[in-house]
């Protein structure tokens, strides 16, 4: 039955989901959080062995060239060392056959052993040298991955920053970056999975080559009987790759889960609302669907494998038999067959290691492949593609929001409708209404955060869908409704490394919002690591962080400052201060004040009340109180529930 509270329509099940009748149990949903993107899962299950090996060498290059910028030594190191490990194998295996072929032939055994002699100190030396190549290796890898891994995390978050603010709403987005962000985590693992196939493939040729001179039917037959394995091997990682994909958004759900449940933050609830058990039951759930459709990835991948493997072991009776028929019909001599019987073991080894590297390779290929796709465009979201760049001749003077309508995607309406409003600096404009009618809204339009559906934000005769972004948010103080507490000192909390970091400026900012009054009580005064996460570190409460950003939104010297709910979690006379200071810093700023304590408003030059995304009055204080409409009846409200408690 709908009623007021379920009339909206869960969302649809992906594709292949069953939708059968049985009922579920409460709260849990069988797609819930299931990942969406029919075309990237339908993309994924179109994914061969043979698109792949096309996109390899760039996606190959691309690490190995972000391994070069992060150390070069170990990069050049580690070339070096597989390739060189790659020719000694060669070497060993082209003197191990000649060793072979002398031993066997015919002529006495002194002569015979003379005859090793030379290949027999050329298997010694390789071998030494392979083995101590293969500890440089393991030596440079350890010290490349680390940082290799850091820097593609790195690229990541330097892409989600690029990227557009309204994208956190469109579907798929944040999917998009979980997933590329394990490609990135697995970015080290391409570097080395190409090695391996390196080495093994120079040992290959070498072992081709071999084969070839003994006889040419040899090679043809022993890739054909390495085809099978390699398919099933390629096949097995897409089932896990694609598993992975259709898992990541209930994986991401699992991990905010345990960050609320086990984090000082949110912990604070979780216990109080008891609501540990609840979330716990869920996550159980979650996992256990997660782990599911894991196992059954593993399953149907190890059933793969197995069918590789047995079609494997058949086809290589079949290359024994024909080195068998070769050797029986006189078509190939004992001597050959001896050399051939040890070229073909590995030759056999290097084509399964190319094989099983290879399958590996893919599947970490197409994991960074996402990570470069994120890279590219910000899964099509990166501020490079839908803002200019130019740049603000000075820092702006007039704000000018015309005719703008905003709908955040996915959204069933507007939020904001053919809005029009303008400021300067000098200018305090206090922005009110009743809860969800488009405040925030209003304000990151305003700042550029986002860009309008319709209509257009003008900073002078700058739009600011034109503007480099970066040099556009120099101009911008912003003290959020829901602000940021960032486990770092105090005074890099303040700056966040800008401006004027001298102690004069971030005293009379700290003085300006009432922050220098916490100073005393701080262990290192500006410098108190402020968080108790960490060693050290020390605790803010709620009105105290309210200050501090405050002082971080005063000591930008930004000519727009946007205040939402500034003083919702200071005392009386903190407030106080606040409210007194602001003409003094409307002086060379543009001011935008977003309250529900109306009688605060009294300081502003104008005021502007929403209602459902439009503008319905707008006004000075004294006209706005005299004047029926929705600002005096909230006023009167709010001047009642005053009067009542007095
Ligand atoms: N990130 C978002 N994604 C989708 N819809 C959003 C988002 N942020 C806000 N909205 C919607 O836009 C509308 C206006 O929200 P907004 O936050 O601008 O209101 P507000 O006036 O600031 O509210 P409040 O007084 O509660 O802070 C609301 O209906 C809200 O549901």
């Amino acid at each position: 039955m709908t009623s007021a509270i379920t009339q909206d329509q869960p969302p649809q099940p992906p594709k292949g989901t069953s939708q059968g009748d049985e009922p579920q149990e409460a709260g849990v949903r069988e797609e819930e959080y299931l990942y969406r993107d029919e075309s990237r899962l339908q993309a994924g299950s179109l994914l061969t062995s043979r698109t792949m090996a096309r996109r390899l060498p760039s996606l190959v290059r691309r690490s190995v060239q972000m391994a070069w910028r992060v150390d070069r030594s170990a990069t050049i190191g580690l070339l070096v060392c597989q390739i060189g490990t790659g020719v000694l194998a060669a070497l060993g295996l082209l003197a191990v056959t000649g060793t072979i072929t002398a031993l066997i032939s015919s002529g006495g055994i002194t002569e015979r052993l003379w005859d090793a002699a030379p290949q027999l100190a050329v298997i010694a030396a390789a071998t030494g040298l392979r083995a101590l190549l293969g500890i440089t290796v393991v030596w440079l890898t350890g010290r490349l991955r680390p940082v290799l891994g850091r820097a593609a995390e790195l690229t990541m978050v330097e892409a989600a920053l690029g990227a557009e603010l309204a994208a956190n709403n469109k579907p798929g987005y944040n999917d998009a970056y979980d997933i590329a962000d394990r490609g990135a985590q697995v970015t080290p693992d391409l570097v080395e999975e190409a090695q391996d196939v390196i080495a093994a493939t120079a040992t290959l040729t070498a072992g081709a080559a071999v084969l070839t001179v003994l006889h040419p039917l040899l090679l043809p037959l022993l890739f054909l009987a390495c085809l099978p394995q390699a398919a099933a091997y390629v096949r097995s990682a897409r089932v896990i790759y694609l598993a992975g994909l259709e898992t990541s958004g209930r994986r991401r759900m699992l991990g905010k889960l345990r960050w609320h449940m086990a984090y000082m933050e949110s912990s604070e609830e979780m216990r109080a609302c008891l609501a540990g058990p609840f979330l716990i039951g869920r996550y159980r759930k979650l996992a256990a669907s997660v782990s599911a459709a894991e196992r059954e990835a593993a399953n149907t991948g190890a059933w793969m494998g197995l069918a590789g493997a047995v079609a494997g072991g058949v086809a290589s009776i079949a290359v024994w038999a024909a080195l068998l028929w070769l050797l029986a019909s006189g078509r190939m001599s004992l001597a050959a067959g001896g050399g051939a019987v040890f070229a073909l073991q590995t030759a056999t080894g290097s084509v399964r290691g190319i094989i099983n590297g290879g399958a590996r390779l893919v599947r970490t290929g197409w994991y960074v492949q996402d990570w470069q796709n994120f890279l590219d465009n910000a899964h099509g979201q990166a501020m490079t593609d839908s803002r200019g760049t130019a740049p603000l001749p000075a820092a702006p003077v007039r704000f000018e929001v015309r005719d703008v309508t905003y709908r955040y995607d996915g959204a069933p309406k507007d939020s904001l409708s053919d809005v029009s409003l303008h400021m300067r600096r000098g200018e305090i404009v206090a922005l009110v209404g009743e809860n969800g009618s488009g405040k925030t809204t209003l304000s990151r339009l305003l700042c550029g955060l986002l860009l309008p559906t319709e209509g257009e934000v003008a900073w002078d005769h700058a739009c600011t869908a034109d503007l480099d972004p970066w040099g556009a948010w120099e101009h911008v103080a912003l003290v959020p409704q829901k602000f940021t507490y960032l486990p770092l000192t105090m005074r890099d909390n303040i700056t966040f490394g800008q401006g004027d970091t001298s102690d004069a400026a971030l005293l009379a900012a700290c003085e300006a919002s009432g922050a220098a009054e916490m100073l005393p009580g701080l262990r290192s005064g500006i410098n108190t690591l402020l968080t108790s996460e960490w060693f050290g570190g020390q605790q803010l409460s709620g009105g105290q962080w309210q200050r501090l950003v405050l002082t971080r939104a005063f000591h930008r010297q930004a000519a727009l400052l946007v205040m939402d709910e500034p003083t919702a979690a200071l005392d009386a006379r903190a407030e106080h201060r606040i409210f007194a200071g602001l003409r003094e810093l409307a002086k060379d700023r543009a001011i935008l004040l977003i309250t529900h304590r109306l009688t605060n408003v009294a300081v502003a030059d104008r005021i502007v009340v929403l209602d459902k995304g439009r503008i319905v009055q707008e006004g000075t204080y004294a006209q706005l109180t005299r004047e029926p409409g929705l600002f005096q009846s909230l006023w009167e409200l709010q001047r009642r529930m005053s009067g009542n408690a007095a």
